[in-house]
C-alpha cells in the first residue's frame, strides 16, 4: 500500500485566489489541491485533500485519519491562533504533521507570531506563498522514501 498524506485546510481557504490577493496571492484552493494530487502521484503516494470552515469538522477529519494515514499537512487558517482542540486532535492521533502559512505570520500583526501547532510540527512553513504545499510535500516525500525526494 502506498503512503498516504493528508492536506488539511483550515478557515477561509477555500477563498485562496481572491481573497486579499496581495497577501495571499492569486492561486485558488483548486490549483493547490490538484498541483498536490499530481505531485503525490509522480512521488508514488495518496493524498487526500479536506477544506473546513468549521474548527470541528477539521477536528473530526483529523481523528478518522488515525491509522490510515503517515502524514499530515495542515494549514489551519485563523485556527493557529486560537485552537488548543485542534493541537490536541493532532497529538491524540500521533501522526506527525508539518505547518503550513501561506502568508508569513512573523512579519504581519504580532498576534499571528503565536501558533498552538509549531512547537509539536516536524516542520513549519511559511511566507512561501502557495509553493509552501509543494515544499511541505517534496519534504515529507524524503521523510517517508529517502529515495524519493527531490
Ligand atoms: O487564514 C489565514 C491564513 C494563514 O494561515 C496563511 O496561510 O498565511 C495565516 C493566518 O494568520 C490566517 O488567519
Amino acid at each position: 500500500m502506498s503512503k498516504s498524506i493528508l492536506l488539511i485546510n483550515g478557515p477561509n481557504l477555500n477563498l485562496l485566489g481572491t481573497r486579499e490577493p496581495h497577501i495571499y496571492g492569486s492561486a485558488t484552493l483548486a490549483d493547490v489541491e490538484t498541483s498536490a494530487k499530481q505531485q503525490t502521484e509522480r512521488l508514488g503516494f495518496s493524498l487526500s485533500t479536506f477544506q473546513s470552515n468549521h474548527e470541528g469538522h477539521i477536528i473530526d477529519r483529523i481523528q478518522e485519519a488515525r491509522g490510515h494515514c503517515d502524514f499530515v499537512i495542515i494549514n489551519p487558517g485563523g485556527l493557529t491562533h486560537t485552537s488548543v482542540a485542534i493541537r490536541d486532535a493532532l497529538l491524540g492521533v500521533q501522526i506527525p504533521f508539518v505547518e503550513v502559512h501561506v502568508s508569513n505570520i512573523h512579519a504581519r500583526e504580532s498576534w499571528r507570531n503565536h501558533s498552538y501547532l509549531s512547537d509539536k510540527a516536524v516542520a513549519v512553513i511559511c511566507g512561501l506563498g502557495v509553493f509552501g504545499y509543494t515544499a511541505a510535500i517534496d519534504f515529507i516525500a524524503q521523510k517517508l522514501d529517502p529515495q524519493k525526494g527531490s
